[in-house]
């Protein structure tokens, strides 16, 4: 490219930087003059100001972020059309506002406009000449690599900005993931850009793109739908904790904030899902019939008793006989209210029976005894045994205990008599026997929100909760108030100070506490995080193929649209509850109505991995198609056999220099394969470390520049589904395999050559 044409791109690239300084300033200035901004003082005006201030400020803050986002490869194409038009396409759209006409000096690359950048081909050229990718390093104009499209480069099979996007994929990896919005493929710009509004599934081979596609469709959707999409919020799904990390980056990069990203695990407020359980327990814990159980073990605590309960009021003892109980209980569920908001119900008839029986008492052995109280005194009567008769509560609480899904699941699992009643023919019930206390483990997550979904909300706990939450906030607001109160008989020696009026003048603390409560100050991400019944506009999952069947359940109940885009690969589920099918996974929450899209270009493996990882794939399901390696580096795969795993891991650490080394262990060898690595059991997982050292799960969806694979067959023979684990495994580097083994080897692995 001559040096002409560069500096030609490096002027209008400065141009641009010159608009996205001004617009920088812009923003920021309009920041700090919202801030400063004098609200009305007039006690019924400041509240609906100071919400406007707000949402203005965060709109300014949301915009500052962007630009701050877009300063790394601001510009990074260029079209040229054969009507003669050229357009930049760049990380945010800038617009020429000192003209008249708003010319576009920079498409968003999420712009209709700029979708031929990424799908234009020989074959469909879109209008397009000539594509341009330009490189930048900071804001200077490196390299410019153009393709002309004419039919003489109608290769369906091409690949767009080729240079491109081999620069992408060998550059060494960082332990986090970066975006892709400089090298978007065609078949991968269909997905995020695809307009479908119900379930889209994404199903591709390791290292398709999957987790980066998923990503930049969030993108894509916020800014094509982003009045709804901020109002609701976007849901991401990931498998692990670690994951979430390595993909936190992508979406700030792209100037996108406010995404929730979650683990299953961590889907029920005030719950933390994470620990350990054998995937046994979990299986047993993700099959459907729990829903059934869960249910069955709400109707077990609505008890009726085989004798009389008595309880004593005012000397006088009082009855209530088990078929009393069981009509009470009949009537009440009759009213297919949930446990805990009829408790309501059970509370009045069995307090309806008890004041009849002592009024009854009372008037024993008096003419005319049953007319001596009236309906007034009856509800006396009632008032004072529900306020003062511990005893008469005490029974209610057995009849129908006010129950929270923690302590429904609890009690459940800690007592046989009430598993074996609520799960008579459930085979592996005995697995779920478990001690209370000592934390929640993912699979309980979806348990106990299913629990909540058929107990209800207990409204007299809900009130007591809200009068709380209430009363801090007036005491915080209190506290503003002194503390204005306090600073002004600070600054009282200047002059006509004492004149102006402060906060604690117009208003008293329970009325600022209101106008707090008016505009809920949290962003969306974080108020859906804390309320179990949130719905989201979109929801996205990742690695779906592992989700059970109670999580699909919940993860359904945040999304009553049905608007998700869900990716996955279907051969490498590991999980023992894990889908086998798509179509299997959905069919009890969409039927049919689901649309399927497929990847089958490998972005991550040269075809020397890929030939090895094949080799496994074909076991697990012959149907399964192979995806296509884009670039081929020379290294092949090996095997060896050590006892010093230290010395080997130091060796091939020094060969990938400043790259990332993942070693790769059953998982019964986790700890003991850190300690000997790290010298710590329990690091070895940070992934901005050089070596790493994880066991299968934890490299779920990760990626590293060497990956050595350690025991294999034990990898192998441990785990629900093992070859879909060796297959993870195998499929985690961008460069470098090595399969290290005592003599005992997968039957796919079995040609590797030595290590050289
Ligand atoms: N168009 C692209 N341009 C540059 N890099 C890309 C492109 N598509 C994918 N990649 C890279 O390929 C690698 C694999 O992508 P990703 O992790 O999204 O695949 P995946 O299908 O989710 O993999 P797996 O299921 O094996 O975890 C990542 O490093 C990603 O950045």
């Amino acid at each position: 490219m001559s040096t002409d044409e560069i500096a030609r791109e490096q002027e209008y690239v400065s141009m641009l930087y010159g608009r996205l300084d001004d617009l920088r300033e812009r923003t920021a200035r309009r920041l700090s003059a919202t801030l400063r901004e004098d609200l009305p003082s007039g006690p019924g005006d400041s509240g609906q100001a100071l919400v406007e201030r707000d949402v203005a400020a965060t709109r300014h803050t949301r915009r500052l972020a962007q630009i701050d986002a877009a300063e790394r490869g601001l510009c990074f194409g260029r079209l040229d059309l054969s009507d003669g038009e050229r357009y930049h396409i760049g990380r945010i759209g800038i617009h020429d506002d000192t003209g008249e006409d708003y010319e576009p000096l920079l498409l968003d690359w999420r712009a209709p406009a700029a979708r031929p950048f990424y799908v234009a081909t020989g074959a469909s050229p879109h209008g397009v000449q000539r594509r341009r990718h330009i490189s930048t390093t900071g804001r200077t104009v490196t390299a410019i690599s153009d393709e002309t499209l004419d039919f003489t480069s109608a290769d369906p099979e091409a690949l767009t900005g080729e240079a491109a996007l081999l620069a992408a994929l060998t550059a060494g990896r960082t332990g986090r993931m970066s975006d892709i919005v400089e090298t978007i493929q065609a078949e991968q710009d269909e997905i995020i850009r695809s307009p479908h509004r119900g379930v889209l599934v994404v199903q591709g081979g390791a290292g398709t793109g999957k987790t980066v596609v998923a990503l930049h469709r969030a993108a894509y959707l916020l800014y094509t739908h982003r009045d709804l999409l901020e109002r609701r919020g976007v849901l991401i799904v990931g498998p692990n904790a670690t994951f979430l990390r390595y993909i936190g980056e992508v979406l700030p990069s792209l100037g996108e904030t406010g995404v929730l990203l979650a683990t299953v695990g961590e889907l029920f407020p005030g719950v933390t899902g994470d620990r350990p359980e054998p995937p046994a327990v979990a299986e047993v814990k993700g099959r459907p019939q729990m829903a059934d159980v869960l249910a069955a073990a709400v109707r077990d605590r609505q008890w009726v008793p085989d004798e009389d309960l008595t309880v004593v009021h005012d000397d006088r003892e009082l009855t209530l006989s088990p078929e009393i109980c069981a009509r009470i209980r009949e009537q009440v569920r009759a009213t297919r209210l949930l446990h805990n908001e009829a408790r309501p119900l059970v509370v009045k008839a069995v307090a309806d029976v008890l004041t009849r029986q002592y009024a009854a008492r009372l008037g024993e052995g008096i003419e005319d005894g049953d007319d001596l109280l009236d309906a007034d005194d009856l509800k006396l009567i009632r008032k004072e045994m529900l306020e003062e008769n511990h005893e008469v509560w005490a029974v209610i609480d057995r009849l129908w205990p006010v129950l929270t899904p923690q302590r429904l699941l609890s009690d459940l699992f800690a007592a046989p008599g009430r598993l074996a009643a609520a799960a008579p023919g459930l085979p592996g019930r005995d697995l779920l026997a478990r001690e209370p206390g000592g934390g929640w483990t993912a699979a309980d997550v979806p348990l106990l929100d299913e629990a909540a979904e058929l107990l209800g909300r207990d409204e007299r706990a809900a009130r007591a909760a809200e009068a709380a939450e209430r009363r801090e906030r007036i005491a915080y607001a209190q506290g503003v108030l002194d503390i204005s109160e306090g600073s002004r008989s600070l600054d009282v020696d200047v002059a006509g100070e004492a004149e102006m009026l402060s906060a604690a003048d117009v208003i008293d603390a329970e009325r600022f506490a209101e106008r707090h409560e008016e505009g809920d100050r949290r962003g969306v991400a974080e108020r859906a995080a804390a309320d179990r019944t949130w719905t989201f506009g979109h929801v996205i999952v990742d690695e779906a193929q592992e989700l059970s069947q109670m999580a699909w359940r919940m993860l359904m109940r945040r999304v009553p649209t049905r608007w998700m885009t869900l990716v996955g690969d279907i051969a490498q589920t590991g999980h023992p509850a894990g889908a086998t099918s798509w179509r299997a996974a959905l069919a009890p929450y969409v039927g049919d109505r689901w649309v399927l899209r497929t990847l089958n270009v490998n972005y991550r493996m040269p075809a020397e991995v890929m030939d090895v990882a094949a080799g496994v794939l074909t076991l697990l399901d012959p149907e399964l198609t192979v995806p296509r390696s884009v670039r081929e580096t020379g290294e092949s795969p090996w095997q060896t056999r050590t006892d010093d795993l230290p010395a080997l891991v130091a060796a091939e650490a020094g060969l990938v220099g400043e790259g990332r080394l993942a070693v790769l262990v059953p998982t019964s060898g986790l700890g003991e394969a850190r300690e000997l690595i790290v010298g710590d059991r329990a690091a070895g997982a940070d992934l901005g470390d050089r070596v790493v050292v994880l066991d299968v799960s934890g490299a779920k969806g990760l990626e590293f520049d060497s990956v050595l694979v350690v025991d294999p067959a034990r990898i192998v023979a441990e785990s629900a589904r093992g070859l879909s684990d060796l297959y993870v495994a195998l499929t985690r580097t961008t460069r470098r395999l090595g399969v290290v083994h005592d003599g005992d080897l997968p039957a796919p692995l079995a040609g590797l050559p030595a290590r050289p």
